[in-house]
């Protein structure tokens, strides 16, 4: 099918899915069409509109979160005013976006600049950095050349398939831009030089593919993106290989984007020392954590008693889904074991999966098939399932002994995603878990307030966002 007949269709589609009376061409579609740039950008335009008003008409409440200047949400410029070409500014549409967020409409000036400025961005979890350094990244690409240009690094699997499906959406009316992913499973066969525009993936499978195989030019990139950029170049993440590849760029040519909704002192000073000359956007240790997550504790005798406290929490709050953190594949799969024999749909995610496994397991509660997904750390980071309403710590993040404030923040962003709301629920079950609790809700000052797991009207009320 035609690009213009794609696009007819999927206008027409928009049109019924959000319920918008009429949409014709209007004057200035019809009259550029000679134009396929200008007439893109009208169509995009009026894509925009017929979206704002579907938003409009449904009273988003985002879109009440959007005037608040204090709202990660909040922007003052359309996504038109931020020179995107008209192809990309038709998938931002086709993904629904009517506005960017603070996150976007920051950074997309900086990155999209001549010459090109490198970057060390940081905001809150679920507020859409994936789409700024994605745009970024396609807005990069020079599709004569026909080698690898952009190269996007995520710390697990399951983020950088996700990244390059939202890229791929992005991409939608770029069909000219090519990707790869090089992750766990990918083949690719001796001496290939590969062609594609963008390469995804993670650290050790770029390393083998950028290095040791040499099946693209490291020195050739002209943009290289650090998804969830504190972790990668943190001692306990994934130092060695991100640095190993960080050396092998061209540091004079190579736009550097690193992205992350924490990075602590240490880590950004860092970035600093391996970023020339960034442009940095922090936020303030109050800002970090999202309001629209609400944190609670509840007083545990043992582990039977936390197990007891899920199943009343849940089966109270029932809507949505939930995903549990458990420390260990250990008591992850424990928990699975027991919420199955109780009757629970629940699936378990965990680092001794395979990895086709963990997609399998991923695109099922994606799909709604179980309510409960029950992890560990491997998928703290970045996975944004919309419909996650509850996160719980079943145990709470710990690193060497000390409370892990950055994971702390990362797991309960796995709700309130994009200014909806959500709870997050941390087990306590012995003085030293209350003491991480307590140190955790003192580094954020956010309070993390008691619930009483027995009190079935306290629990219905705050599931009911009271
Ligand atoms: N401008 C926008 N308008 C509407 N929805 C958006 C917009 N930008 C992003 N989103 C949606 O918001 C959700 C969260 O975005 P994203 O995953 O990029 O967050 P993030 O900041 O990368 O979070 P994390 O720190 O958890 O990785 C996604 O479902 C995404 O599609």
């Amino acid at each position: 099918m035609s690009e213009q007949a794609d696009w007819a269709r999927y206008v027409s589609e928009t049109e019924k899915k959000i319920g918008a009376v009429e949409i014709t061409k209007t004057d200035e579609t019809v009259n550029n069409e000679a134009d396929p740039d200008k007439s893109n950008l009208a169509e995009a335009s009026l894509l925009a509109k017929i979206i704002r008003k579907g938003l409009v008409e449904n009273k988003n409440d985002i879109e009440i979160q959007r005037q608040d200047p204090k709202s990660p949400l909040y922007s003052i410029k359309t996504f038109e005013a931020l020179d995107l070409n008209a192809n990309l500014l038709k998938g931002v549409y086709e993904m629904g976006f009517n506005a960017p967020s603070k996150i976007q409409e920051t950074t997309l000036p900086a990155l999209l600049a001549d010459p090109p400025q490198n970057l060390i961005a940081q905001s809150q979890s679920g507020t859409g950095k994936t789409a700024a350094f994605v745009l970024a990244m396609l807005s990069r690409v020079d599709v004569t050349k026909k080698y690898p240009q952009v190269l996007c690094l995520s710390p697990t699997y399951e983020l950088a398939i996700q990244t390059g499906e939202a890229a791929a959406h992005m991409a939608k009316f770029c069909p000219e831009i090519e990707m790869k992913f090089a992750v766990s499973g990918e083949q690719v066969p001796r001496d290939t030089k590969l062609t594609e525009h963008i390469i995804i993936g993670t650290p050790g499978k770029v390393l083998d593919w950028g290095i040791k195989f040499r099946f693209f030019d490291l020195k050739k990139l002209s943009v290289f993106v650090l998804d969830e950029a504190d972790v990668m170049i943190s001692i306990q993440g994934h130092q060695d290989q991100c640095v190993r590849i960080h050396k092998n760029l061209d540091q004079n040519n190579c736009q550097m984007m690193f992205f992350s909704a924490t990075y602590d002192q240490e880590v950004m000073g860092f970035a600093e020392h391996i970023v020339k000359n960034p442009i940095i956007i922090r936020l303030k240790r109050e800002e970090e954590s999202l309001d629209n997550i609400r944190q609670y504790y509840v007083r545990c005798k043992n582990q039977s008693d936390k197990y007891h406290a899920i199943t009343n929490i849940y089966g109270t709050v029932g809507i949505g889904q939930a995903i549990i953190f458990c420390q260990t594949r250990k008591t992850a799969a424990w928990l699975s074991a027991k919420m199955s024999e109780d009757g629970h749909a629940v699936a378990v995610l965990s680092g001794d999966l395979t990895v086709d496994q963990r997609i399998s397991v991923l695109d099922r509660f994606r799909e709604g098939k179980e309510k409960v997904l029950i992890t560990t750390n491997v998928l703290s980071r970045g996975i944004d399932v919309e419909q996650v309403t509850i996160v719980v710590n079943f145990d709470l993040p710990v690193l060497n002994g000390k409370p892990d404030c950055e994971t702390y923040l990362h797991r309960i962003g796995r709700t309130g995603r994009f200014g909806k709301s959500g709870i997050a629920i941390n087990l306590i079950d012995s003085e030293e878990t209350m003491n991480i609790c307590r140190a955790i809700e003192n580094h954020f000052g956010k309070k993390i307030q008691l619930l009483d797991a027995e009190d079935s009207d306290e629990i219905e009320k705050i599931g009911n966002g009271n």
